[in-house]
């Protein structure tokens, strides 16, 4: 079970490419983020990853599905893909309404579908929310609301759109207690960000991208401490790597506890 791209490039219905040759695959249970400048194309391969986009050329393939024998509805049913704005996605008038939406159409009983609803609030910290109007609630919260309708769902992939964007710590910590749950469950977790911190600390996979294309896919401490990647695809290095370089380090640190340990031993 996977998620495969298969040589895949995509043009916009204006002509503009902002995919080429993309390809990748993404198994059961794994953790990746797409990270790279401004305008590399990362939306735009995710929305391939759900089938809101269809390849122009080669193939999405999700657990051998192909995306473009199916609807966005069909294949959402899989792929989850949170919207970086939750307010673009949000359209009930209460917060539990909202997660109970996409079981319209289920054939699940009531008690599984609440009981659904009950767990993907509890995992996203939204329970006391769940009878007030979202519009009514803060934005960090807003966007934990729409997490939880595919926690809900159980799809077995998926996608956070720059899932720490007006988090605080809280928060962020909280995501990263969802991400080990879910990854327990044998669901992938893929992200679009540009917290490279949050990368480090919780991606050990790491698709780069620059340009429409894909420049590299390797761990994340590879990845950060390439500086040819890391220029070209405009990212930064976490802090903890950056201040390892400037102290002479070439261990590859990631981590406090790492740069610690080398610092003991010089
Ligand atoms: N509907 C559209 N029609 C034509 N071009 C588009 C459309 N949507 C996006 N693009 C262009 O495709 C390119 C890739 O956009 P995309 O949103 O995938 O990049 P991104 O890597 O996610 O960027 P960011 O980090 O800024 O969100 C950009 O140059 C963008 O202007």
């Amino acid at each position: 079970m996977s998620l495969e791209v298969k040589d895949v490039s995509f043009a916009y219905p204006n002509g503009y490419v902002a995919n080429e040759n993309l390809h990748f695959t993404i198994e059961k249970g794994e953790r990746v983020a797409i990270v790279g400048q401004n305008g590399a194309g990362k939306t735009t391969a995710v929305k391939l990853l759900n089938g809101l986009h269809k390849p122009t050329k080669g193939d999405v393939l999700v657990d051998g599905i192909n995306t473009k024998d199916k609807t966005v509805a069909q294949i959402s049913q899989y792929v989850g893909y949170v919207f970086q704005n939750p307010d673009d996605q949000i359209f009930n008038n209460t917060v539990k309404a909202e997660l109970e939406y996409s079981f319209k159409h289920s054939k699940l009983t009531d008690e599984e579908i609440n009981r659904r609803v009950e767990r993907a609030a509890e995992l996203t910290g939204i329970q006391q929310y769940m009878d007030m109007k979202p519009f009514d609630i803060p934005y960090s919260i807003r966007k934990f609301v729409t997490i939880a309708v595919f926690v809900a769902l159980d799809t077995p992939y998926l996608i956070l759109d720059e899932p720490t964007a007006g988090q605080d710590i809280n928060g962020i910590n909280r995501l990263a207690e969802l991400m080990d749950i879910l990854q327990g469950e044998g669901r992938s977790v893929i992200t679009i960000t540009h917290d490279m911190e949050f990368v480090a600390d919780n991606f050990s996979r790491v698709i780069a991208m620059a340009n429409k294309r894909i420049i590299a896919d390797d761990s994340a401490r590879n990845i950060f401490w390439n500086n040819d990647i890391v220029a070209e695809s405009n990212i930064s290095k976490p802090q903890i790597g950056e201040l390892a370089e400037d102290i002479g380090s070439d261990n590859k640190i990631l981590f406090r506890h790492e740069l610690l340990e080398y610092l003991t031993r010089l």
